[in-house]
């Protein structure tokens, strides 16, 4: 996965660096421009079997088994996911986001009266890393099982599991003004982690695991909810910025189920270290493997680098249309709009992962004797905090990119 520190870059490659939880780690990233991917490297995958009979569910593994080995990305359709609670979670982050950026920074600068060590200014943030932006805002929320679909009884909750639930009602509390807000926020939530708790069973069979093998580590999972906003660039400053939307990283979990906007602009490199583009797919969801289950499966399921750089599609869908209205109507309306085109961009990240105190080991079906575990058993929760330790911040995901020459 990672290039060795001290090889050069060849000719038509820049060297990237990447924060992870085991320290930096540097890939040769191909300077040539993002083309799509191909069915074989992102493939769009029909899980409508995950409801259906042992066959359907074995048959539907297989397929999911081959992507996650490959590119670790893939999309879904058929999620069984209703798009009314999509679109109204989509206008709830719209509402969000629009407040002026005081309002949304009063999430931030509430600190939990329960929590470990949240800090202000990681709810909602724009982020500065030494020269590069990451041109977004997030809001984001984290499991509790007050709200989980599989109802709990609060009052017998495992002590073990107490001491990972960070009880953060202030996120609630701080959005009260928003009209229908949080049930908005949760329901979306909810139906995200009722696919993910499914789903996961069929990464068990992937893994030639009996099917409910994570189901007693998935009673209090890592479950991080986040509306991902990228305010748009006009043209002008689009040519001006040297900002991502989100720096290069993993995501650190189990796996990510991400709604995407049709704006475009979600990249990952592929092995070779060519940007490709995971282009928005109406009906689908992108699902992609997260550091924790790469390290679980001994490397066999694949956490891929990401990044969002949105700025490309406003390029490519609208500015040639505008261009073309220039040309053609001669109106200096259209000069001025493609001067100031708003195209924000929307994305509804959900991070899941194994109960955060669970400590897990490579899985048994991913070692032998020639092939040993790489990896001592680590709980979910201290590989998030590990990772954040690394990257100095507790975003549920993101790292900067840092390229050098
Ligand atoms: O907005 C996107 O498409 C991707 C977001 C992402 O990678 C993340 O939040 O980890
Ligand atoms: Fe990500």
């Amino acid at each position: 996965m990672a290039d060795t520190i001290n090889e050069a870059p060849k000719p038509g490659f820049v060297r990237l660096q990447l924060r992870t939880a085991y320290g930096p780690v540097f890939r040769h990233v191909s300077t040539s421009p993002p083309r799509e991917a191909r069915p074989d490297e992102i493939p769009v995958i029909d899980i409508s079997g995950i409801n259906g009979g042992l066959q359907q569910r074995q048959e539907l593994a297989g397929v999911i088994k081959q992507a996650s080995e490959n590119t670790g990305f893939f999309y879904i359709k058929n999620h069984g996911i209703p798009e009314n609670v999509i679109d109204a979670a989509r206008e709830a982050a719209k509402m969000f986001f629009k407040q002026p950026m005081d309002k949304k920074l009063e999430v931030s600068k509430t600190r939990a009266s329960t929590s470990t060590d949240t800090r202000p200014g990681e709810r909602v943030k724009l982020r500065r890393v030494r020269a590069v932006f990451d041109y977004r805002e997030a809001f984001m929320w984290q499991y509790d099982p007050k709200y989980d679909p599989e109802q709990k009884d609060l009052a017998t909750i495992p002590e073990e599991v107490k001491p990972w639930l960070r009880g953060e009602d202030f996120v609630w509390n701080d959005t009260r003004h928003l009209p229908g807000f949080q049930d908005t926020c949760l329901v979306y939530w909810a139906e995200c982690l009722k696919l993910a708790r499914k789903l996961v069973r069929i990464f068990a069979l992937a893994l030639d695991l009996s099917e409910d093998y994570f189901d007693r580590v998935t009673t209090y999972p890592g479950a991080d909810g986040v509306f991902n906003f990228y305010p748009a660039m006009t043209f002008k400053q689009a040519m001006a910025s040297t900002d991502v939307g989100i720096g290069s990283h993993t995501d650190l979990q189990c796996f990510t189920l991400l709604w995407q906007d049709m704006i475009g602009g979600l990249q990952v490199l592929t092995k070779e270290g060519q940007w490709i583009k995971a282009s928005p797919i109406e009906g689908t969801f992108v699902v992609n493997i997260g550091d924790y289950l790469m390290r679980l499966t001994n490397d066999r399921m694949k956490s891929t680098v990401h990044r969002v750089f949105n700025r490309s599609t406003v390029d490519r869908y609208v500015f040639p249309i505008l261009v073309l209205h220039c040309l053609l109507d001669k109106s200096a309306l259209y000069a001025q709009y493609l001067l100031t085109i708003p195209l924000h961009r929307y994305s509804m990240p959900f991070f899941f992962g194994f109960n955060f105190n669970e400590k897990c080991g490579v899985l048994p079906s991913c070692v032998s004797e020639h092939n040993p575990a790489r990896y001592e058993p680590v709980s979910c929760g201290d590989w998030c905090q590990l990772r954040f330790r690394q990257t100095d911040n507790k975003i549920a995901a993101g790292t900067e990119p840092v390229t050098v020459a």
